[in-house]
């Protein structure tokens, strides 16, 4: 329970009354701010008198209040004969909906009923906080709701109707659902068809790559009403009004987890209804003056492009084929050639070594945001984006095993750091980590520091780099098998030892790029990061969970 009791001190008090809650009798007080109770006959047990406790309740966290006698459809029915009962023997009781945490970032909708003297105070403690409740602009009332019904272990649809629906219904928040019937369906209704001025916002119950399909349409169908053209590279690419909520029921939710820090459908559909916001950057992929795709996540060439190219011949394995094909790619241990270019970020904005991660309230991404909102006031963007560009290009030409780009931390339950830990959600930048030709056992450190506190940059042949920008042209036409060839296990058919023919992933002229877990036809690509291009119902990961 939160600890806000000292605000009432400062607001003004909308309401105050002694309340009786479960039997114990408790003052009650709500200004704009908070709601608090505190017990005021101090309760005895075995003799031992026990210090009044008090709770307090952010109105902003508060999800609704209801007549106690009001039905309610997330309760079993057990739970509903004993609220029945509690309503006949007190019939003038209202019950608050609240936000409570738990372990492991997880929130949960907890309740307390309260009765009151006169069924007029009953209504006039409705009322009053309903009136606080609705000026919270922020809050969703109609939301657009795309389930994909094939994402994870096919658990979507019973995942929201389930735990999502039922918590949406109670706190007032109306839902058209669109179960989807192929890929990018729900990409391209978004772009074309939906009528989104009726909606708050637009949420995915799937995995990573049905965001990936709302991120998608989303933007291109921003872009298309501003009549912004999304093959430009260098066009600054208009922010998208409608929040997006992510209920994860994939077999990966990198995005869900590294947002609100943890993969709990329950706790998602609470942020969206309390209407929470995280801006976040998005990558736009070009290559030839033509657009590929968007990344929020992850851009990987040579080692996760080639775990992702051999996986997706897997799939009939399940999640398990990401592991098989990771092992793989550590065998064969290719590396590729290539030219990377890229314009760093400004010094203000830290380095990925920095040990400052992006959490809730994220004093970098909150900068980044205010600066926005200036420009935007005072000059047309394109001139500050042009000013804000003065730094120029380097080059770095190389042997490469791995070089990704990483637009947040991408932690996740395996690697709870992510690929770079201090990686910000919405300050414009992408962590670049370029790895350099090294012997396996030496890669195999490197990997092995993504699940431990070990810092991973900390090789000297991993760099890392803050970018607004990159590009990426390979040079070498055959991949090649790395020295120590020693290192490889001699067993005939296991691993390669030359030629093309016996690697484990089957040799191309280049590796490819995995686009936040998409494979990307191009190996050549131009790379910009968009500052705070969408937003979600989500607020980062908070520091001190509050239980
Ligand atoms: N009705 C559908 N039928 C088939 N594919 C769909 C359908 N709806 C969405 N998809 C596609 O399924 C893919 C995977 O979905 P999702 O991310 O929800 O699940 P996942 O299990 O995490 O995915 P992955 O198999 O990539 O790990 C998405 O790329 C999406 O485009």
């Amino acid at each position: 329970m939160t600890g806000q009791a000292e605000d009432t001190k400062s607001q003004p008090t909308l309401l105050s009354s002694k309340l009786l809650l479960q039997h114990q009798a408790v003052e009650a007080a709500l200004n704009r701010h908070v709601f608090v109770w505190k017990e005021i006959e101090k309760s005895q047990k075995r003799g031992i008198s026990k210090t009044p406790r008090s709770h307090a309740v952010p109105v902003s966290e508060i999800v609704a209040i209801h007549h106690a006698e009001d039905e309610d459809h997330t309760k079993s029915k057990w739970d509903q004969k004993k609220k029945q009962q509690f309503s006949q023997l007190f019939p003038n009781s209202f019950t608050v909906f609240y936000v409570t945490r738990t372990k492991h970032h997880r929130w949960r909708c907890s309740e307390a009923t309260f009765s009151c003297s006169s069924p007029e105070l009953c209504e006039q403690w409705i009322q009053v906080t309903r009136e606080q409740l609705s000026l919270l602009t922020n809050r969703p009332k109609r939301l657009l709701v795309y389930i994909n019904p094939f994402g994870g272990k096919k658990r979507g649809r019973r995942i929201y109707e389930d735990k999502v629906a039922p918590v949406f219904q109670r706190a007032g928040v109306s839902a058209d659902v669109i179960v989807t019937e192929r890929a990018n369906h729900a990409r391209d209704h978004l772009t074309t068809e939906a009528n989104l001025d009726q909606y708050d916002g637009v949420v995915c119950v799937g995995g990573d790559g049905m965001f990936s399909e709302i991120l998608h349409g989303l933007v291109a169908r921003t872009q298309n009403d501003n009549k912004v053209d999304q093959n430009r590279p260098d066009v600054e690419l208009k922010p998208c009004m409608l929040r997006i909520g992510i209920i994860p029921a994939g077999s990966t939710d990198c995005i869900c987890f590294a947002t609100v820090g943890t993969n709990d459908p329950v706790t998602s559909a609470l942020h969206i209804i309390i209407g929470d916001s995280q801006p976040m950057d998005v990558c736009s992929v070009h290559h030839n003056d033509v657009f590929l795709r968007y990344s929020v996540s992850l851009l990987g060439y040579g080692f996760y492009g080639d775990v992702l190219a051999d996986s997706e011949k897997k799939r009939w394995l399940g999640p398990a084929r990401y592991d098989l094909s990771g092992v793989k790619a550590f065998l064969c241990h290719n590396h590729y050639k290539g030219t990377v270019s890229f314009l760093p970020a400004e010094d203000n904005l830290g380095h990925p070594r920095d040990k400052l991660q992006c959490r809730f309230g994220c004093s970098i991404c909150q900068h980044k945001q205010s600066s926005k909102e200036k420009l935007r006031e005072t000059a047309d963007e394109e001139t500050a984006a042009e000013v804000s560009s003065s730094s120029s290009w380097k080059v770095i030409c190389g042997k490469f095993i791995a070089i990704n780009a990483a637009n947040m931390s991408c932690a996740c339950p395996r690697s709870p750091k992510g690929l770079s830990p201090s990686a910000h959600l919405a300050d414009g930048t992408a962590d670049l980590i370029l790895v350099r030709k090294c012997s396996r056992l030496d890669f195999f450190r490197h990997l092995l520091r993504h699940t431990n506190t070990d810092d991973q940059f900390d090789h000297s042949f991993v760099e890392v780099h803050r970018v607004k920008k990159f590009h990426f042209e390979p040079l070498d036409p055959q991949p090649l098998l790395l020295e120590n060839q020693s290192e490889l296990p001699k067993k005939p058919g296991f691993c390669p030892m030359s030629s093309a023919q016996t690697t484990c992933i089957p040799s191309t002229a280049h590796s490819s790029w995995n686009c936040d877990g998409e494979i990307l036809n191009h190996a050549a690509i131009q790379v910009s990061v968009h500052c705070q291009l969408i937003r979600l119902f989500a607020r980062g990961i908070e520091e001190q969970q509050r239980v």
